[in-house]
């Protein structure tokens, strides 16, 4: 069985494919002093909550936070006796290679989620990623990544608020019920929320503007319908794609290494 680990900013997902279907999805926050071992606690605990007897053969990793890879990959290899292919390190390779300027790291996530997308929509797209950033990623007509936008991510914006200024809470997002808030908090709810919304129909028409061929915009992130309950601003929400993208490489670099 593969297993897909998915790290962001914020959170890291793990997720187990048994070759018919993800068996398992199990969250947790990313922080880089976390070790191998306790990774595995945490791991081996849940597999056994969910009655689930999985033996791992090979692991594939994609991470925005570069220090945690390291304990990740001793998680693998001491674990499962496993090395993991790492996305973005030179040996692994990828379906399309991206078109950016030299000497650009491009988020793995970016490169992750293109690959998803393309192989499930083909190209012209843009994906839009709700995570500690909002990232909007261009894939052309051959399934490379060939640029796009990033923004600050919902739940950043509002911290960065409730951080410098004295007298606005800490609030989550959600839908509000007017745009014209009454109070402090569905005043600061309208202005990410119709704000957001905004951000990203108006960034996409702007991507849109300059790629001179059509393209469909795919949402992904767990924010993402909530914001799509405000305005039609996707083709398609998938919540999976990322997962979907690690499995594409992983399967790219079994055929070709
Ligand atoms: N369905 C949801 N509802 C509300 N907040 C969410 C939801 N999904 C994710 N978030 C929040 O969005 C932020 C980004 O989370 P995540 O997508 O895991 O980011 P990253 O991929 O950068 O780690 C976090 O603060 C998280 O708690
Ligand atoms: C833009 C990001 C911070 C988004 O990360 P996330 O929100 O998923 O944690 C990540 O893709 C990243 O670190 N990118 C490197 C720069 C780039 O993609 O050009
Ligand atoms: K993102």
């Amino acid at each position: 069985m593969l297993l897909c680990i998915d790290c962001g900013n914020t959170n890291t997902v793990f997720s187990v494919w048994d070759g018919e279907s993800f068996v398992v999805t199990l969250r947790t926050s990313t922080e880089h002093q976390r070790t191998a071992d306790q990774y595995f606690v945490w791991f081996s605990t849940l597999l056994r909550h969910n009655g689930l007897e999985t033996d791992i053969t090979d692991v594939i990793i994609s991470s925005t936070v570069p220090r945690v890879v390291f304990n990740l990959r001793v998680f693998a290899d001491r674990y499962f006796g496993t090395r993991p292919i790492v996305v973005g390190r030179p040996d692994c390779l990828l379906p399309t290679q991206p078109r950016v300027d030299g000497g650009t790291q491009v988020g793995p996530d970016r490169l992750v989620n293109s690959a998803g997308a393309y192989d499930r929509h083909g190209g012209d797209l843009i994906v839009v990623d709700f995570g500690t950033a909002t990232t909007f990623d261009v894939v052309a007509e051959d399934g490379a990544y060939v640029g796009g936008v990033i923004a600050p991510g919902v739940n950043t914006s509002l911290e960065a608020l409730h951080q410098n200024a004295a007298a606005l809470p800490h609030v989550d997002v959600t839908r509000p019920q007017a745009v014209i808030g009454t109070n402090t908090v569905a005043c600061m709810q309208s202005g990410i929320f119709w704000g957001y919304i905004g951000l990203v129909r108006g960034i996409c028409e702007r991507i849109k503007g300059e790629y001179d061929k059509s393209m469909r915009i795919i949402g992904t992130g767990g924010l993402a319908p909530l914001f799509s309950s405000g305005d039609v601003l996707f083709d398609t929400i998938e919540d999976d794609l990322t997962m979907h993208g690690l499995l594409v490489i992983h399967r790219y670099n079994k055929e070709n290494t």
